[in-house]
């Protein structure tokens, strides 16, 4: 199809960063972080490993691995981060800052998410702690989600406002937190109100699609993820705030590969893969808006500053070129389906 002569034909930015991304280990690491390394410079890299990153000494291993993967040609700069628990000493803390290659802890509500039965039960157990965070200027990145049974799976990262992320701020109140992979509207007013010390990361999907995506003609595992999908008014929300040119907002994937036969299964496992077409996904929802002249800010400039670190050099041209996305995808001994499996979308990363 032709493209009309008043739309934008390519883009060009400052090559990006992913500031969330599951890349796991083992065998599946050469499979999936040649997606990430091929568009983004940096990734903020999760620590839910089995079992999870909790010291330095691991994370240092943990990144010597994925660059001993990397495909010779590509540039890319792992950014680690240590899994917090109920345990987690002051001192690991000290030790994270003087490594100069973790950037931030991970508070993963015991039971919320993949890989999150080490997590923490309590986050008031763990004050003692981020004070030590808060005086090194090192970011607590949050899975934002209570896991009470009794609150609806809608609202869990809602109520997580008011049951941990405000107590949290008025006890420590410059300690930089980053509220993950955000899917609502409160939770995108909530950032937007805050001081500077609170940023937020939005995925490409939450920007693309609403709840109804997951049920479309049945049920659609691909789409399951955590935070789940939410109403229309929310995603609305969403791309408002990712839009709106305020720095609080930038690019975090949460990428999270899961084996096909563990996607496609009676109780399948919550994580959407979108390495492989990120960027051109995010084009797509800026596009979508009216604002692809916020791209750049949103996936460029805003996380790098939120961190402290530099902007990289360098760019990355898109082009409105439609191509097919493969069906499936090499995952270690299986296969990993990604999201828009088997469809064509309409950016390129050139
Ligand atoms: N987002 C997900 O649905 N899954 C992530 C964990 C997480 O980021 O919560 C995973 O590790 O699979
Ligand atoms: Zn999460
Ligand atoms: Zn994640």
């Amino acid at each position: 199809m032709p493209t009309p002569a008043n739309l934008p034909v390519s883009i060009t930015i400052t090559r990006p960063d992913d500031w969330h991304l599951h890349l796991r280990d083992g065998a599946v690491l050469a499979d999936v972080l040649p997606h990430t390394a091929r568009q983004f410079a940096r990734a903020i890299v999760m620590p839910n490993l089995k079992p999870p990153v909790t010291t330095t000494e691991q994370a240092a291993a943990y990144r010597a691995r994925i660059l001993a993967a990397l495909p010779a040609g590509l540039q890319f700069e792992p950014l680690m981060t240590l899994y917090l628990t109920d345990n987690t000493p002051a001192d690991e803390i000290r030790r994270a800052k003087d490594s100069g290659f973790i950037h931030a802890l991970k508070l993963y509500p015991a039971g919320a998410t993949t890989n999150s039965d080490a997590g923490v039960t309590d986050l008031t157990k763990c004050y003692k702690t981020l004070e030590v965070m808060q005086e090194l200027g090192l970011p607590l990145l949050v899975h934002g989600e209570v896991t009470d049974p009794a609150v609806d799976v809608f609202d869990r990262e809602a109520v997580f406002i008011e049951r941990v992320m405000q107590p949290l701020r008025q006890a420590l109140p410059e300690l930089k937190v980053v509220f993950e992979h955000i899917t609502t509207r409160e939770a995108a007013d909530y950032v937007a109100a805050a001081d500077r010390f609170v940023g937020a990361t939005i995925t490409a999907h939450h920007l693309l699609y609403n709840r109804n995506e997951i049920f479309k003609g049945g049920i659609r595992p691909h789409y399951y993820c955590l935070p789940i999908l939410k109403r229309e008014e929310h995603r609305l929300a969403l791309v408002k705030a990712a839009t709106s040119g305020s720095a609080k907002f930038f690019l975090g994937t949460d990428s999270a590969p899961h084996p096909k036969g563990l996607k496609e299964h009676a109780c399948g496992c919550a994580g959407c893969y979108t390495a492989l077409h990120a960027l051109e996904l995010y084009t797509q929802a800026f596009d979508a808006a009216g604002a692809l002249d916020k791209l750049e800010a949103f996936a460029s400039f805003n996380g790098p500053a939120f961190y402290g670190l530099p902007r990289n050099a360098g760019s990355v041209t898109l082009t409105r070129e439609a191509w097919t996305l493969p069906v499936e995808l090499p995952f270690g001994e299986t296969s990993l389906v990604p999201l828009n499996a088997g469809e064509t979308i309409a950016w390129k990363l050139a």
